[in-house]
């Protein structure tokens, strides 16, 4: 009598605190929660327990479970990885499948990454491009680019794919004169947030943009971008499109900003 007891009292109260976390906490702040739980602190105990790195036990995640030469198996093999075992900030297989719309829509022949990490979103744009199209994706952490371009190996698609290695702020204005670029079709933002809009005016700036180029922004709601969003959304340069969804790998609220460059 005294464990059912128990028992009831133990599922009311996980009930009670479920309720408050999920309706009665701000969104924001959980947002915020999620985040710190899983890119901070179970990170930091993985590290630990397994001495390596997240990055690592992706990269070993696909050696183990894709198949070499095939994309598609290696986006399975690190969702599989990062929705049963680990979280990661890849786009994710949710909001993957709107990125792989607007490509699918675009036809894009010139691509711009910003934000490799382990080439999850990389491998999954480039497995979609023409035999004639290229992706160049900036990278600014040299053990994330060196995880990164073994992933894109493994998944075939090195003639395709220029990983370079540096600050976004640094190579956006080296893209012309360096790849004789003239200007992309499609560009994926996806790097720390408080670089959307800068890196934005700065492709403005250095005509990598003609009407009808267009940017796709991930994380837009989580962590969230409100500056690059406030621009896009109310300058006359851009249409703009929201597409809601979640956080990669939870149920928090998140989305991709699709925004068509008018010139
Ligand atoms: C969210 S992760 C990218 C995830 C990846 N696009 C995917 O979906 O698989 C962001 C990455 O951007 C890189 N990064 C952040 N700011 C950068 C910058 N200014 N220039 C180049 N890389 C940057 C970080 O090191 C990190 O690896
Ligand atoms: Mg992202």
């Amino acid at each position: 009598m005294m464990l059912i007891t128990c028992i009831y009292f133990c599922a009311g109260g996980a009930a009670v605190l479920y309720i408050l976390y999920r309706w009665v906490v701000p969104a924001t702040f959980r947002q915020a929660l999620v985040l710190m739980w899983h890119d901070v602190l179970l990170e930091m105990l993985m590290d630990r327990i397994t001495g390596s790195t997240r990055p690592q036990r992706i990269l070993r995640a696909v050696q183990k479970n894709a198949t070499r030469g095939d994309p598609c198996s290696v986006v399975k093999a690190i969702d599989d990885y990062c929705r049963h075992k680990e979280w990661a900030m890849n786009v994710g297989d949710e909001k993957g499948c709107i990125v792989d719309s607007v490509v699918s829509e675009v036809k894009p022949t010139a691509v711009l990454e910003l934000g490799t990490y382990c080439a999850y979103s990389t491998v999954r744009i480039a497995s979609l491009l023409s035999p004639n199209a290229k992706l160049i994706t900036l990278e600014f952490n040299s053990d994330y680019a060196a995880i990164a371009r073994e992933v894109i190996a493994w998944a075939g698609l090195q003639d395709k794919i220029q990983l370079v290695e540096g600050a976004s702020g640094e190579w956006i204005p080296r893209l012309k004169e360096e790849f004789g670029i003239e200007t992309f079709d499609l560009i994926f933002l996806d790097h720390w947030k408080d670089r959307y809009l800068p890196d934005t005016k700065l492709l403005e700036k250095c005509g990598l943009l003609r009407p009808g180029t267009v940017l796709l922004a991930d994380n837009v709601i989580c962590p969230g971008t409100p500056d690059y969003l406030d621009y896009v959304r109310n300058s006359q340069q851009y249409k703009s499109k929201f597409f809601k969804s979640h956080l990669e790998y939870t149920q928090e609220e998140d989305g991709l900003e699709k925004s068509v460059f008018l010139g």
